[in-house]
């Protein structure tokens, strides 16, 4: 059995008559990609925010790498934080710095025992990881939006994260770009051994990248399990909705 890196039991959370998350129960193993699936507003970033700290559960344990998150000293917290990896949606990169710059600030800002030297080998490292070693020099405004995504995926990976925590990473991406950043979470689990969260409406980016799937559905995963066991053999109306939507065939 593999080991849980994440272990989330009986979770709920609510703001006033908002019952959001309603007894949440996963796990994400160690050196998988997990999908977590789910409409707007079904809590998605409510979880991401308890598993980094940013919000305390009303009850139910959560357990990052086997201890209880909402009892860390807020030192255990920071120490729990770099070893989690959030790539945000809009990649979160500064504009006025170059590619290069982008990528040593976090360096910079949490590893400050690193030389430049260090520094600078770390940054072509992760810049080559990510097939961009030739944007070294580039304002982010010079690049696409994959290849956006792609730094904002280094500025992560560059403090190599025991857990990656991705949200919508293939958003406002062309289909072949979308395949192209598929492959590339993909390869940061193998190369990274990284343990994952994958936050998507992309059915696409689920099948590709997901060793397991979870749909989040009324403040619970109403489903758990491979791509096909969850969409295929799928009894449940609101998930064949889910795949029906995406996947329009008319
Ligand atoms: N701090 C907060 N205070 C009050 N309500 C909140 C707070 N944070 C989230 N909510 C509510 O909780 C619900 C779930 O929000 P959440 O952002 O987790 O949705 P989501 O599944 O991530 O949606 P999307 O796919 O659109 O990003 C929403 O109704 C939201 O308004």
């Amino acid at each position: 059995m593999a080991e849980a890196v994440i272990e989330i039991r009986k979770l709920t959370k609510s703001f006033g008559d908002l019952h959001v998350l309603r007894g949440v129960d996963l796990d994400l193993f160690k050196g998988e990609n997990l999908v977590v699936l789910g409409k707007s507003g079904t809590g998605k970033s409510v979880l991401i925010k308890i598993i980094v700290g940013l919000l305390t559960q009303d009850e139910g344990t959560l357990k990052v790498f086997g201890k209880e998150v909402s009892t860390l000293s807020n030192k255990e917290l920071l120490d729990l934080r770099l070893k989690i990896g959030f790539s945000f949606q809009n990649s979160a990169l500064y504009d006025s710095m170059s590619v290069r710059d982008n990528l040593d600030f976090p360096l910079i800002r949490n590893v400050k025992s690193l030389s430049k030297a260090q520094r600078d080998k770390k940054i072509e490292m992760v810049l080559e990881s990510v097939g961009l070693s030739q944007a070294i020099n580039q304002m982010p405004s010079e690049l696409s939006g994959g290849q956006r995504k792609r730094i904002g995926i280094a500025r992560t990976l560059i403090l190599e994260p025991e857990i990656m925590l991705y949200d919508e990473p293939t958003a406002g991406l062309d289909p072949i770009t979308c395949k192209d950043i598929n492959d590339l979470i993909n390869q940061v689990r193998d190369e990274y051994r990284t343990s994952s969260i994958v936050i998507t409406h992309d059915l696409t980016c689920a099948k590709d990248t997901g060793d397991r799937v979870a749909v989040l559905l009324d403040g619970q995963f109403g489903a758990v399990g491979t791509f096909e066991e969850v969409f295929k053999e799928a009894s449940e109306e609101r998930i064949q909705a889910f795949y029906d939507y995406n996947f329009i065939t008319k």
